[in-house]
């Protein structure tokens, strides 16, 4: 495969990272990843949006401009020879000095990933999910970051083990649902929606946020809160949701099995009208 580093194209075992970049030193970098279906990076704008906020309050000068990011994801498209694909879109801080630095980052190296993926299903995936035993930890700041700092989530996917059927389920510090391994979560009784708050310690999600305008367009009520692993034992239905896997729907939360998944699937349908549109 080929990567994107710092304005060219490379072979992936020959693209060059300095030693002294703060990325690497401190985990000052940030990434999104989405999915291109049929050459359409779906919901660009809103991931590299939530890109550029988080570079802002991290000092790295890095500003979006459309056309210029659909062009570097098109050259590592054609390059890999790819029309559908997991993309992950990396900015690091850049060299800098050994110490903590407080002036800007002006010079951040842009990495692009790729992985091809079959074309996405008509219907959701099914997954089942675990209450993970580790904490979600919380946020370095005001609000949970995509960042390099995935080390609270690498120890919760070793609880979980290789298992691309099942997601682990995070409760944070407080005992409050939180979040999966690499996805947020929903369920549902009767006609409401409810998914933690931001403030659980969440990311917040592309997906998380896009689903909850569709459900909002399907006439279910959506409640983000602060609730119990007991409130969503209780639920007729769950689900997860990432850019990846878009919306899955859960068969079984530990020993308890939901019998619907009624929303995840009429959500799903919306999704995938949207797919090479947004
Ligand atoms: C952690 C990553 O990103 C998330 C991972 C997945 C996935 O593996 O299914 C999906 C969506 C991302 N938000 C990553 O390494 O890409
Ligand atoms: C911890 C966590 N929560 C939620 C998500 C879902 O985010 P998105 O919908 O932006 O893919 C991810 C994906 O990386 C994640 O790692």
């Amino acid at each position: 495969m080929y990567v994107y580093i710092d304005g060219e194209v490379k072979k992936a075992g020959e693209a060059r990272l300095s030693v002294f970049d703060h990325g690497f030193m401190y985990g000052l970098g940030l990434f999104e990843t989405f999915r291109v279906y049929n050459g359409h990076p779906f919901l660009l704008n809103a991931h590299m949006e939530r890109l550029e906020a988080g570079a802002e309050e991290l000092g790295i000068v890095f500003r979006y401009e459309r056309e210029t990011v659909e062009a570097e994801i098109q050259q590592l498209l054609d390059a890999n020879g790819l029309q559908n694909a997991y993309v992950r879109y990396n900015v690091s801080a850049g060299p800098g000095d050994l110490g903590i630095q407080t002036t800007p980052y002006l010079e951040p190296v842009i990495v692009i990933y790729m992985k091809p993926l079959p074309a996405a299903g008509a219907e959701p995936m099914q997954k089942d999910a675990l209450w993970l035993r580790l904490r979600r930890n919380s946020p370095e700041g005001r609000e949970r970051m995509k960042s390099h700092h995935y080390m609270n989530n690498w120890l919760a996917k070793q609880e979980i083990k290789d298992r691309p059927d099942v997601e682990g389920i995070f409760v944070n510090g407080e005992g409050y649902a939180a979040e999966g391994i690499v996805s947020n979560i929903f369920w549902r009784k009767r006609d409401t929606l409810y998914t933690p708050a931001v403030g659980t310690g969440i990311l917040n999600g592309i997906t998380r946020q896009f689903v909850i305008q569709l459900a909002h367009e399907n006439d279910y009520i959506v409640e983000e809160g602060y609730f119990l692993p007991k409130n969503i034992e209780a639920a007729e239905e769950m689900f997860v949701t990432n850019s990846i896997q878009e919306i899955a729907a859960v068969r079984a939360l530990g020993d308890h099995y939901f019998p619907s998944y009624s929303a995840a699937r009429l959500l799903h349908s919306r999704y995938q009208k949207e797919r090479e549109k947004k």
